[in-house]
């Protein structure tokens, strides 16, 4: 386990590499003589760009590309917070397995691979209203999973989450890093009536001032409040940023994850690009409290890293034309 203590991890999120300036150039110059007027393909120069100072390449390459779906399971749906019962986690797990996911479909298309990783269903985490989430030990075993999953030999990692009841876990997070109070990041998730909003809305409420003390930490907020799928992602992301893997974050679950690596320090997300603003309520105000623009608007709210599969296809476009176009030179085309 690579984090034995949560000092252990915190030293690991304040000291990132800042990516290659060198390489983000390189690829800025080339995009500067391709046959377009300049800056005409938009935030696809800005990805090719992105894609180099991450993985300190002056020519990109996406050959390995991955999609994590780490798999948690949630004490809070006690409270009444999902329109699903909890067992919906594993039976998904098994249709992921069977290739029967939205994601199987999303990951294939994107020339994806896809591994799920089931984190200790059998245990849901704490309930957040009546006691922490996660003991320290489990905080850093979950974090350590997703660490260990990110390898060196990726071009570019994507994502993605499952376990029922998440969506409360995420809008916890939210409230308790950014403020603002429950009811601002509080979605129907898969769905919940009237009464479950508010139900759901409660139990933030419950949560934020049980653990009020914690609160000023990000990594005990993660803690307390989240769940194994989200420390795994969280650890992830970390491990893509020292290993020099750019990431794609999904939904509003992912995003909320990763957020505490943001208040921590300040670049924490730089090389983190948004995929896609999902329809959940709380994903768009998150983002703008990162600073992250979405590629993607399509009203999804789905989670499995769906979204961020989704946008592995205008990642591939964007460095496709920056790796097979002409120059106005090869083409003979006049710049003027
Ligand atoms: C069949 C099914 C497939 C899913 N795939 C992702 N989620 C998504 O919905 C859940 C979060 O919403 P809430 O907080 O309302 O439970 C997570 O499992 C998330 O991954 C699904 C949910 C269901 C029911
Ligand atoms: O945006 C998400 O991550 C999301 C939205 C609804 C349900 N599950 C996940």
């Amino acid at each position: 386990m690579p984090f034995k203590s949560l000092e252990e991890l915190r030293s690991s999120c304040l000291d990132l590499p800042s990516g290659s300036d060198a390489s983000a150039k390189a690829v800025a110059a080339r995009q500067a003589i391709l046959t377009k007027p300049q800056g005409s393909l938009g935030r696809l120069e800005e990805i090719a760009a992105w894609l180099a100072r991450w993985q300190g390449r002056d020519m990109p390459r996406l050959e390995q590309v991955k999609v994590f779906v780490f798999a948690g399971n949630h004490g809070v749906t006690a409270q009444g917070v999902s329109a699903f019962p909890p067992e919906v986690t594993v039976q998904m797990v098994a249709n992921f397995a069977g290739g029967g996911a939205a994601i199987n479909q999303l990951a294939r298309i994107a020339g994806a691979q896809l591994a799920v990783i089931p984190l200790d269903l059998e245990h849901p985490t704490g309930d957040f209203t009546t006691g922490t989430a996660m003991d320290d030990d489990a905080f850093l075993a979950a974090v350590s999973t997703g660490y260990h999953a990110v390898t060196e030999d990726t071009d570019l990692v994507c994502f993605g989450e499952m376990g029922i009841g998440n969506t409360t876990p995420a809008a916890a997070i939210s409230a308790a890093l950014f403020g603002g109070g429950a009811e601002k990041w509080t979605g129907r998730g898969t769905g919940v009536d009237d009464s479950g909003l508010r139900r759901k809305i409660a139990a933030i409420e419950a949560g934020l001032s049980r653990h009020a003390a914690a609160l000023s930490d990000p990594l005990r907020v993660a803690a307390s409040l989240g769940g194994r799928e989200l420390a795994a992602i969280l650890g992830g992301v970390l491990a893509a940023r020292h290993r020099n893997v750019p990431v794609l974050l999904d939904g509003f679950v992912c995003t909320a994850a990763a957020a505490p690596l943001a208040e921590l320090h300040a670049e924490g997300l730089a090389h983190t690009l948004a995929a896609h603003v999902s329809a959940e309520a709380g994903h768009r105000s998150l983002l703008e409290a990162l600073g992250l623009a979405p590629l993607l608007d399509l009203g999804m709210r789905l989670g499995e890293g769906s979204g961020a599969c989704l946008a592995v296809n205008v990642v591939r476009s964007a460095l496709e034309c920056h790796a097979g176009m002409a120059s106005f030179a090869e083409a003979g085309v006049s710049q003027e």
